[in-house]
């Protein structure tokens, strides 16, 4: 996946990691940033993607897509397809451009909307990536484990640089039986759970 990366995906992602970058520092709202994952979440959640049971698989805050081209790498990998969610109509926009350029159409689907209102619509899923508003991480959980098929991983991050509003959610699935769970530390720390 990481050795052989599309030419195309190699440009989409430096270009988003340059907007990204100046994102954070000149000032643009926080409604408009990027704020993606770094290069080694999304490493990581390539080669968890990838190494993911049968079922379907759903990114919850797809941004302009950047993350979404990491799972993208475990699609082509494994001949899986990708749904991804994301509520703002800019942002919806960057990610099909994304989706345009490396020539995802037919593997990835970018749904416009409230990521809450599509899960239930979802009834076997092996994989989540979960990267949203904060404030949405546990009923996004609520909803998305009782869906997973054993052995599914739901992956969230920002798990330590958000450690302080998402103590109650990590605490929970920490404690939930249904999961096994545990913080990486990999960027801004990623809580992964495999359903068992
Ligand atoms: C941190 S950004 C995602 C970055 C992206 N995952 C990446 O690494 O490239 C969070 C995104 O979640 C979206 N979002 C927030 N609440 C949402 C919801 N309830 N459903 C879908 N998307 C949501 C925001 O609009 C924002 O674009």
């Amino acid at each position: 996946m990481f050795h052989n990366m599309p030419k195309a995906f190699r440009e989409r992602m430096r270009t988003l990691e340059q907007v990204d970058a100046r994102d954070r520092t000149d000032g643009t709202p926080r409604s408009l940033r990027l704020r993606q994952i770094p290069r080694e979440t999304g490493k990581l959640i390539a080669l968890l993607a990838a190494s993911a049971p049968e079922g379907d698989w759903l990114e919850i805050g797809t941004g302009a897509g950047y993350s979404t081209l990491w799972l993208a790498l475990a699609c082509l990998e494994t001949s899986r397809n990708l749904v991804t969610v994301e509520v703002s109509e800019e942002k919806v926009r960057l990610a099909r451009e994304t989706i345009r350029l490396t020539g995802l159409e037919s593997i990835v689907k970018c749904i416009r909307g409230d990521a809450l209102e599509y899960i239930p619509h979802v009834n076997r899923l092996s994989f989540c990536f979960l990267d949203a508003e904060k404030d949405v991480y546990m009923s996004c959980y609520d909803a998305v484990v009782p869906r997973m098929v054993k052995g599914g991983l739901l992956v969230a991050d920002n798990a330590i640089s958000h450690g302080e509003i998402l103590g109650p959610f990590i605490e929970t699935a920490l404690h939930d039986e249904r999961v096994d769970a545990m913080v990486v530390p990999v960027g801004s720390g990623v809580l992964v759970c495999r359903r068992g």
